[in-house]
């Protein structure tokens, strides 16, 4: 199921697709290693493994994952919500060296939050809420103001 998914972005033209790449139980129960070799042997597209900790990255990338993400991030119950990037798990991964391009996601929503993960690490950033939902831009200058 999980590939299903995967392959529809491929044939929509995606060269990356990011999928729940964590330790826990699959919708399909299908093992991370089975799904991304899934994607591998039937698309070119790279997969990015979407991890919530240190031990899901490592084990991401034991499975084959192309990409290491740090999308869930405080989202799992293993790693605290941090108010921005989850900036100690970005060093913790990028220590790892897994030869791996580390994507910083979650919770970027400033330059300076961006440069910090860079800077603690990442290859490169995903900033989506920031650019993308004006009504969560606006909530969070209101929430400024109203102090
Ligand atoms: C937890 C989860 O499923 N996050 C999703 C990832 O696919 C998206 O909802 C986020 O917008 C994305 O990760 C980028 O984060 P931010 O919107 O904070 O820049």
């Amino acid at each position: 199921m999980v590939f299903h998914f995967a392959n529809d972005f491929f044939q929509a033209g995606a060269h990356i697709v990011a999928l729940d790449g964590t330790r826990r139980q699959r919708p399909d129960q299908k093992s991370l290693a089975e799904t991304i070799s899934a994607v591998h042997e039937r698309s070119s597209a790279l997969v990015m493994a979407d991890c919530g900790s240190l031990d899901d990255a490592l084990a991401a990338a034991e499975a084959g994952a192309d990409l290491i993400g740090t999308t869930l991030a405080g989202y799992t119950g293993e790693r605290n919500k941090t108010e921005g990037p989850d900036l100690e798990l970005i060093e913790q991964i990028a220590a790892a060296n897994l030869g791996l391009p580390l994507i910083a996601e979650g919770r970027i929503h400033t330059p300076a939050q961006a440069r910090a993960a860079m800077d603690a690490g990442a290859f490169a950033v995903v900033v989506e809420t920031a650019i993308t939902h004006p009504a969560s831009i606006t909530g969070w200058f209101d929430a400024a103001l109203r102090g």
